[in-house]
């Protein structure tokens, strides 16, 4: 990036509003906006009408302009952007113990959790998860990603900022971030899995499929590690996503490389078999989200084949994703930028939340341990509003929806 980067002003308050201002992290370097110039919104079914409606937006806007965006899981469903008035560029610890202070003068409000409902309960989780087991016996599937969600009600308003303040802390890699997607809803969260950036002619995606839960000890850690690197069912989830992610991007490049075998990636939370594809692109032009649409949904978060995976997600979890499972990010007037899959992560409102966690389940996949995996994928929202599993699973009230 060529932006430099801004220091905090002692003197000077950051004054994020979760409301009003977008945050993403990336790496050392974390964008933060203030004030929304213009909202739009625009269709994501056809690339093309979405580049053009982005670029014409931005058109009229300084050089240095961007558009922050979030796409639905859907592809019938709209895309919400914001050009902000205002857009900064930090350091990554110069903002976490910014934003920390500016939190420390606030009171700590005890919230207590009022009631918890699930989307999608155990019993429906695990039965879904079965039914997609004889979809890949009639080979019409290879993979699918089942989902719940979990909605959360508490005593008093949620204090966005102090969410956000603590997955900066808890999380030291992956990608925060913040999205205003109405006047008093946030989307947050930290997701670890990058679908594309792009800097001019070059593009990387590091794409995540196949996880094990972090453990308590260093011995159980290393045992899982090496349990999911050796893991044949693991491995084949992974390798689902890598083939179809490259099929998408080799047509855009000169060169892709593309590792033989995954590595380990490790969040607060969990470990992930990961891989990444860097690749050098025919037209430098190219606009990111001409390929991050086409690379999205990928079988990472939907399933293979993407149509007949994305149809049986319908009507297995009977509960829209709406924004989960979508990409976020940002764009430039030069069609660079950097997006990311919308997971671990939740919509914050007044006094509810709406998290969201999904597994990636294929023919060997065993219907509790992608229901505690998707548990454990939870944790990262759940420790950022000061929560245990313990404490949603004393309150939850699975409703086992026939249909919403
Ligand atoms: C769907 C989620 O994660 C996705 C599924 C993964 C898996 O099944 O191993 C790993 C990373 C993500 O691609 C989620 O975190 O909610």
């Amino acid at each position: 990036m060529k932006h430099a980067f801004e220091m905090p002003e002692p003197s000077k308050a950051l004054n994020f509003q979760s409301n009003r201002d977008c945050l993403f992290m990336s790496g050392e370097r974390c964008i933060v906006t203030h004030g929304i110039k213009k909202r739009f919104s625009s269709s994501i079914t056809q690339t093309t009408q979405l580049v053009t409606r982005v670029q014409s937006e931005l058109a009229n806007q300084p050089d240095e302009a961007i558009a922050f965006g979030v796409l639905p899981f859907c592809k019938t469903q709209q895309a919400h952007f914001i050009i902000p008035s205002k857009t900064t560029y930090w350091e990554k610890p110069a903002i976490s113990s910014w934003l920390n202070a500016e939190l420390s003068t606030l009171t700590k409000q005890p919230n207590p959790l009022q009631s918890v409902e699930y989307l999608q309960g155990q019993t429906q989780f695990e039965s879904s998860v079965n039914a997609a087991k004889k979809l890949f016996d009639a080979q019409l599937l290879e993979k699918i990603v089942l989902s719940k969600q979990v909605d959360m009600t508490f005593e008093n308003t949620i204090q966005k900022e102090r969410v956000l303040c603590q997955l900066l802390q808890q999380s030291r890699s992956g990608y925060h971030f913040s999205f205003p997607v109405t006047d008093s809803a946030t989307l947050m969260g930290v997701s670890p899995e990058l679908l594309l950036a792009k800097h001019h002619q070059h593009i990387m995606t590091n794409p995540l499929a196949g996880s094990i839960p972090r453990a308590s000890t260093e011995e159980l850690e290393a045992a899982n590690k090496q349990a999911l690197f050796n893991s044949g069912k693991d491995r084949f989830e992974h390798a689902v996503v890598i083939e179809d992610m490259e099929k998408v991007l080799a047509p855009f490049c000169t060169t892709l490389e593309v590792p033989a075998q995954p590595s380990l990636l490790s969040t607060a939370t969990m470990w992930h078999l990961s891989t990444e594809l860097k690749g050098t692109l025919k037209n430098a032009q190219t606009h990111i989200l001409e390929i991050a649409n086409q690379l999205h949904p990928s079988p990472a978060l939907c399933g293979k084949p993407t149509n007949p995976a994305y149809q049986h997600i319908q009507s297995l979890e009977k509960h829209s994703r709406a924004l989960f499972s979508g990409i976020i990010g940002w764009c430039d007037k030069h069609g660079n930028g950097e997006w990311v899959v919308v997971i671990r992560c939740g919509q914050l409102e007044h006094n509810q939340a709406r998290l969201f966690a999904g597994a990636g389940i294929v023919a060997a996949s065993d219907p509790t341990l992608e229901w505690q995996e998707t548990n454990a994928k939870l944790k990262t929202m759940l420790n950022a509003l000061g929560l245990t599993l313990d404490d949603i699973q004393q309150l939850s009230n699975p409703i086992e929806k026939a249909e919403l």
